[in-house]
């Protein structure tokens, strides 16, 4: 068994009957170190040194106040240190930032919020600057009035550097940092981060100021539509938003636009049937026919109406792949139509070998995995267009890719009737703001009784009817551009004219 053995008293160990012979008492550290050290002070050069040292310090003014200096200097440094951990705590506990970077699709609306809480937009009647900023940047953008005109604004908005603005009572603190090294490379801009700063506390003001200038930016858009086309693998707005093309301006053969509409309508707010049943919720459209017979206004009327947007896709261009598109199509922004113009010769002009430069991209195979995509339960609207119907492979416009064929012809006599009366006609409508509008005459114009329009609308009708039996049209495109430019009367004998420019062929799509 183990015992622990009894301790041996050690024999240097002092002994208290050891008397005047006891050695020395070793200091604390000395006895640590195990070396004998004699406490008593020894006098000798060190001891000299000692007492010229303190002889100097105490007897030299330069020295006493070096020290005292020091001593400050120790002071201060230790009084900073200790702020600068206080604030850097402070701030973790009592400040919260949030980070905007400028691939954020929030960055643009925070600025334009900016420029517009601030009033320094520069313009007619325009307050003058709010926020606290001496360097400032401008962000220039076009408004468009309702005559079509535009005018330069100019969005006075935070520059690079730190700015101060008050929001609901609530002071911020907004950084604008740039980054030389980085660059977006689609936009060619330099990368850049907004950061605010505001008390702990107001954190829940963010979200409501965020949500308050991306309803600002939405209310630039209103009664606007927007028109997105692909850049890299993103979805960017392209040139200003439009303003909505009325759908009664768009004049399509009988029951063509009610049809469509009514499908459209009928789809929409249907997910929950389709999710029940396991279906795609999504909705193809081909609208073919010869050019100028409206199809691209036609969607932008619809999309309008719809208070829908339109995602512009050309299936031709360059450096698009199969992937881009799967992930262009899987990332339209909300309420978008999605439009593939020509659908038919997005893969015959394609070379297909490289030696032009024009590699070929988008395969036939890549486009239909990308049109029925993943399933999912975000709805999917697609418009194709097409001026040759017969060119297209059966396999793109099955069932489930085109659910509705639309044909949007040359004009036919009622059509071209219609348009005619739109162009010359006197009726005067009432908007909703309870404005008059009639139809603004040309200086060289006498204006027609309806009795009159109708008259020669119904002769126009004659016309081309009669022409159309000969296999000659016209299309609303060239009808449009003769009642521009000539009167009621004039415009009846362009016409034949025009049926006969085009070449007494058959319409291909009567
Ligand atoms: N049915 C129509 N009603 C009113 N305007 C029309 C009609 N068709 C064409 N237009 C006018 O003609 C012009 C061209 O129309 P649009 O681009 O919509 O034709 P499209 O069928 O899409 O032509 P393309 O096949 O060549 O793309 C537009 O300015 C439009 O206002």
């Amino acid at each position: 068994m183990f015992r622990p053995r009894p301790t041996q008293p050690s024999q240097t160990a002092p002994t208290p009957e050891a008397g005047p012979s006891t050695p020395p008492a070793l200091t604390s550290d000395a006895a640590a170190s195990g070396i004998d050290v004699p406490t008593q002070p020894v006098a000798g050069p060190s001891a000299e040194n000692q007492s010229f040292v303190s002889k100097i310090m105490a007897d030299n003014p330069y020295f006493s106040a070096g020290a005292g200096l020091m001593g400050i200097g120790v002071v201060l440094t230790v009084f900073r240190r200790s702020l600068t951990l206080g604030t850097t705590f402070a701030q973790r506990r009592m400040l919260v930032t949030l980070e905007i970077p400028s691939k954020d699709r929030s960055y643009p609306w925070f600025l334009e919020w900016m420029a517009a809480q601030s009033g320094s937009q520069v313009g007619k009647g325009k307050k003058p600057m709010g926020f606290r900023s001496h360097e400032l940047a401008v962000e220039t953008s076009y408004k468009q009035h309702e005559n079509g005109s535009s005018e330069a604004v100019f969005n006075l908005v935070p520059g690079p550097g730190t700015h101060y603005f008050k929001y609901q009572g609530t002071w911020f603190q907004v950084k604008r940092e740039r980054d030389a090294k980085l660059m977006d490379l689609h936009s060619g801009s330099p990368w850049e981060t907004l950061t605010l700063t505001t008390l702990s506390t107001y954190r829940h003001l963010f979200s409501s100021l965020l949500t308050e200038a991306r309803a600002l930016a939405e209310a630039s858009t209103e009664g606007k539509t927007v028109v997105y086309t692909a850049w890299g693998v993103e979805w960017r707005p392209f040139g200003k938003p439009r303003g909505r093309r009325e759908m009664g301006s768009v004049v399509l053969g009988e029951g063509v636009s009610e049809r469509i509409e009514k499908d459209l309508r009928s789809f929409l707010g249907r997910g929950k049937w389709y999710a029940e049943r396991g279906i795609p919720y999504r909705r193809g459209y081909l609208l073919h026919g010869p050019p100028g017979s409206g199809k691209t206004s036609y969607i932008q009327a619809l999309a309008g109406a719809l208070h829908y947007n339109i995602c512009l896709l050309n299936l031709a261009e360059r450096g698009l792949t199969d992937d881009k598109l799967n992930h262009l199509l899987g990332l339209v922004p909300e309420r978008s139509f999605i439009l593939l113009e020509d659908v038919d010769s997005a893969f015959s002009r394609r070379v297909q070998t490289s030696e032009d430069g024009f590699k070929s991209s988008v395969t036939f195979s890549g486009l239909l995995n990308a049109l029925d995509g993943v399933a999912s339960s975000e709805e999917r609207i697609i418009f194709m267009t097409t001026n040759h119907y017969d060119r297209l492979d059966p396999a793109l416009i099955r069932p489930g890719r085109v659910d509705v064929h639309e044909i949007l012809d040359d004009a036919a006599g009622e059509q071209a009737k219609r348009l005619f009366v739109k162009f010359y006609g006197n009726s005067t409508t009432t908007t909703q703001e309870g404005e008059e509008k009639g139809r603004i005459l040309r200086e060289d114009e006498t204006p027609l009784t309806d009795e009159e329009v109708e008259q020669l609308g119904n002769e126009l009708m004659r016309i081309v009817e009669e022409e159309r039996s000969r296999g000659r049209t016209i299309s609303m495109a060239s009808l449009q551009g003769l009642f521009i430019r000539t009167g009621a009367k004039e415009s009846l004998d362009g016409i034949r004219e025009l049926c006969k420019s085009r070449g007494g062929e058959k319409a291909p799509y009567v």
